[in-house]
Formats: structure tokens, C-alpha cells, sequence
């Protein structure tokens, strides 16, 4: 069996992160997990895990290191057998650390995008919350405005996408993210990547993949996923 292969995409809220992982998903074939994503289903489902972790994100702060480590690491384990690329974890040193400890990675892509970028494109961000597809009202606009092109049910932009809940976030990104990037520069598996438009980062990210992703793994995982 192909080696299987691990990836993580770090950046701050508004990077483009979720944006080219399902780029990522669709071209690779890698399954992705968006720790966003994952809690907020845990939230809507009430879990231990999810009513704790709501109490963080409406204040804009991190969910605390242990609560994330003991939501994702059990969600990797289901994933063992796949090629996934993770997204949104580890966000702190700690969390990479115990991700180190549960499995090696192979790249790590982190997006350094502008804050000013970053705020106009999270002002603009609508997300459809049962399925979690995102639009922008400036770069993938839904064919009806407010509502999701699939469902025809109506979209929201979530609260701690407003612009007093961002600030602190983007923040405190900052001050957690180095020591994180630092520790993947280390390793040699750190891949950093600069620009104001995704259209413009993705050849450089397909490209890497392509170089680091063994071309029988590249297929079979499409074949899984299509
Ligand atoms: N204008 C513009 N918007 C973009 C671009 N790339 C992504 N977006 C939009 O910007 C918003 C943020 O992109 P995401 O992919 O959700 O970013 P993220 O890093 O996953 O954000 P978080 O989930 O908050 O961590 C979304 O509404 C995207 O549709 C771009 O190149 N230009
Ligand atoms: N490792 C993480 C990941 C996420 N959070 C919290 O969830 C919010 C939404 O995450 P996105 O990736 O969709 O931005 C985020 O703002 C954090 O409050 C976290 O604490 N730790």
C-alpha cells in the first residue's frame, strides 16, 4: 500500500485556508478536516467538547489546548487509513506537539496574507452552516445573494467574523502561530506562501503537492474520493 500522506495548512483567519483545502481535496484526493468545521459541528450537536468550545469562539479567543488535542487527535485515529490534509490544527505549539507525537507530517503550507486582505475578505465571507460552503461576496459570490446555491437555504456569516470579534482574533494568531511555524521550519517541512489572491497562491500549492504527493497515491486517493 502507497504511503499515506499528511499535510497541514496553517494561516490566520481569512487566509484562504478552507478555500484551498477544498482545492486540495478535489485535485489530490486528500480527505480534510477543518478543526473550524469540526467544532462547530460538535457545537450544534451540544457534545462535552462543543458546548465548552462555544463559550471560547463567541469571545474570539482559542478553545484551550487540551479540549482541541481531545477532539482532533480521536478524529485522526478514524482517519488512520486516509491521506488527509488538516486545517485550522494544531493552531498552538502545544497542539503541534501533541499532533507530532500522534503522527509525522510530510508539508506543512503556511499562508502569510495581508491583515488588511484578511479583514475585507472575512467582512464579505457568507457560509451556508448545515453543508459549511463558503462565498464571498467579492470572490465567489452565491447566484442569489443570502442564499446557498445548493439548498436554497439561507446563508450567515458567523460571529466571530465580526469585525469586534476579528481583531481579536487576528491578534492573537499572531502571537501563537510563530513558535508553531518555527517548529515546522525546523523540521525542513515548512512551505510559506505570499499574496493577496488564492488564484495566484494555488499553482505554487498544486505544484509542491504535486512534487511531494507519490503519483500512485495521487490516484488512488481520487479514485476513492470521486
Ligand atoms: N476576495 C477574495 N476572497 C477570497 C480569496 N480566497 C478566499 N476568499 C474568501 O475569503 C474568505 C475566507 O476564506 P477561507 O478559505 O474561508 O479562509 P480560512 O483561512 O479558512 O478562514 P477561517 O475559517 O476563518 O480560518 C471566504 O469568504 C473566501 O471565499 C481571494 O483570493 N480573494
Ligand atoms: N485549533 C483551533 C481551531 C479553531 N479554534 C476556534 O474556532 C474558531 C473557528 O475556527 P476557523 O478555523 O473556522 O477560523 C476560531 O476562531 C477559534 O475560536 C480554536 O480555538 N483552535
Amino acid at each position: 500500500m502507497a504511503k499515506l500522506f499528511r499535510a497541514v495548512i496553517l494561516g490566520p483567519p481569512g487566509s484562504g485556508k478552507g478555500t484551498i483545502s477544498e482545492r486540495v481535496a478535489s485535485s489530490f484526493g486528500l480527505q480534510h478536516l477543518s478543526s473550524g468545521d469540526f467544532l462547530r459541528e460538535n457545537i450544534a450537536a451540544k457534545t462535552e467538547a462543543g458546548v465548552l468550545a462555544k463559550t471560547y469562539i463567541e469571545k474570539g479567543a482559542l478553545v484551550p489546548d487540551h479540549v482541541m488535542t481531545r477532539l482532533m487527535l480521536p478524529r485522526l485515529v478514524e482517519m488512520t487509513r486516509h491521506s488527509w490534509l488538516l486545517d485550522g490544527f494544531p493552531r498552538t505549539l502545544a497542539q503541534a506537539e501533541a499532533l507530532n507525537s500522534a503522527c509525522e507530517l510530510d508539508v506543512v503550507i503556511s499562508l502569510n496574507i495581508p491583515l488588511e486582505t484578511l479583514k475585507d475578505r472575512l467582512r464579505h465571507r457568507w457560509i451556508h452552516p448545515a453543508s459549511g460552503r463558503v462565498y464571498n461576496m467579492r470572490f465567489n459570490p452565491p447566484r442569489v445573494q443570502g442564499v446557498d446555491d445548493i439548498s436554497g437555504e439561507p446563508l450567515i456569516q458567523h460571529e466571530d467574523d465580526k469585525p469586534e470579534a476579528l481583531v481579536a482574533r487576528l491578534r492573537h494568531y499572531k502571537d501563537v502561530a510563530k513558535p508553531v511555524i518555527d517548529l515546522y521550519r525546523a523540521k525542513g517541512i515548512l512551505h510559506m506562501f505570499s499574496d493577496t489572491e488564492t488564484d495566484r497562491i494555488w499553482p505554487y500549492v498544486s505544484s509542491l503537492l504535486s512534487a511531494k504527493i507519490p503519483t500512485d497515491l495521487a490516484d488512488a486517493q481520487r479514485a476513492t474520493t470521486h
